[in-house]
């Protein structure tokens, strides 16, 4: 029995997730958390007949009602939060976001410390180390289980790449992506495709630029109405079904994947060689959850390790923000 909980599951990200969790042969019991209209997403979702049946959706903001939501769960997704609006960057979220993260892992910790826990609420590379340090508190911390998604960067990686080389189906391609997620934190190695290919040196550039700011694209477009929604629940699905899969024993699962490195077999080497104790990178996925870190890193060429010792500098201090964030308050 298998039971997922989306944290703002009323939310822009929040719905397009919830339906693709409940049409998901891999979740039996769904539940649905936010501050407004998650009964109303509920209902709704409920006259779909499939498998993730039993579910409810949430709304006060008491601690009954995240108990209710929480307990008994073995994977939390939470796409809870602000989203930006033009001429905002990922940090400026952090003011509204990180309280609510904190907030909402404060729950987890309480009622299903051993879920697996999938952050998608910006700024990630900050919202992580805010998750890991309130965990670390209530004592309930396994490295193994906290994930920052993401997989939106990898999904437009591969499509950008897809694209400029006139290929339909961007599924062939397996690129991954490292770093953080956020602007230059962003590092796609594409030096590394599988199957690999040969992208021309002067689109080089514009393609990095592309992946890394592929957020701004849609922020854009969307003119003051939110940034990516449904590439993100596509995304925020694929890596959730990829663990999920993972968990029953299915083998040779990697995604790459926003984790605390020195608490993931293989982390301690790429945490040395970037300075980073957070980073994305291709992980194992296993029954545990983060079961090894894969050091892709250390194969990036010189023009990647340019791109990788820029992101380095920024993830830092993205880092130490969150860490700060909690530690700071619990002084
Ligand atoms: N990791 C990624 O790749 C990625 C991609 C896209 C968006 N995001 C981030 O995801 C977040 C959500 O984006 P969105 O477009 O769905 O925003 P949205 O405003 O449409 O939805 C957010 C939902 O969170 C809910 N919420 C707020 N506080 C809450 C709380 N304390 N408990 C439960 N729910 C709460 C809101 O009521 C709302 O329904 C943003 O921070 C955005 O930047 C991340
Ligand atoms: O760009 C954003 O703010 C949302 C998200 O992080 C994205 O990459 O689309």
């Amino acid at each position: 029995m298998v039971k997922a909980v989306v944290l703002g599951a009323a939310g822009g990200i929040g719905q397009p997730l919830s339906l693709l969790c409940k049409m998901s042969p891999l979740i039996d019991v769904l539940s649905l958390f936010d501050v407004v209209n998650s009964p109303g997403v509920a209902a709704d979702l409920s006259h779909i007949a499939t498998k993730a049946g039993d579910f409810k959706g949430e709304q006060q903001e008491t601690e009954d009602a995240k108990k209710a939501a929480l307990s008994g769960a073995d994977i939390v997704i939470i796409p809870a939060g602000v989203p930006r609006k033009p001429g905002m960057t990922r940090d400026d979220l952090f003011k509204i976001n990180a309280g609510i993260v904190k907030d909402l892992i404060v729950a987890c910790s309480k009622y299903c410390p051993k879920a697996f826990i999938l952050v998608i609420s910006n700024p990630v590379n900050s919202t992580v180390p805010i998750a890991a340090e309130v965990l670390k508190e209530a004592g309930v911390f396994d490295p193994k289980r906290l994930f920052g998604v993401t997989t939106l960067d990898v999904v437009r990686a591969e499509n950008f790449v897809a694209e400029l080389l006139n290929q339909k189906d961007s599924s062939k391609f397996n690129i991954p992506v490292v770093g953080g997620h956020s602007g230059n934190t962003i590092v796609p190695l594409f030096s590394q495709t599988q199957p690999s290919v040969d992208i021309p040196a002067d689109k080089l550039d514009g393609l990095v630029h592309r992946v890394q700011f592929g957020g701004d694209e849609v922020v854009k477009a969307k003119d003051g109405a939110g940034s990516a929604t449904l590439s993100m629940a596509y995304a925020g699905f694929r890596f959730a079904e990829a663990l999920l899969k993972a968990a029953k024993g299915e083998k040779g699962i990697v995604e790459p994947t926003f984790v605390y490195l020195p608490g993931v077999e293989g982390g301690d080497a790429i945490a040395k060689a970037t300075g980073c104790d957070y980073f994305a990178v291709p992980v194992e996925l296993g029954p545990g959850g983060a079961e090894k870190a894969i050091n892709i890193v250390s194969k990036a060429n010189d023009y990647e390790k340019k791109l990788l010792d820029e992101a380095t500098k920024a993830l830092k201090t993205n880092i130490e923000a969150g860490v700060n964030f909690v530690k700071g308050a619990s002084k």
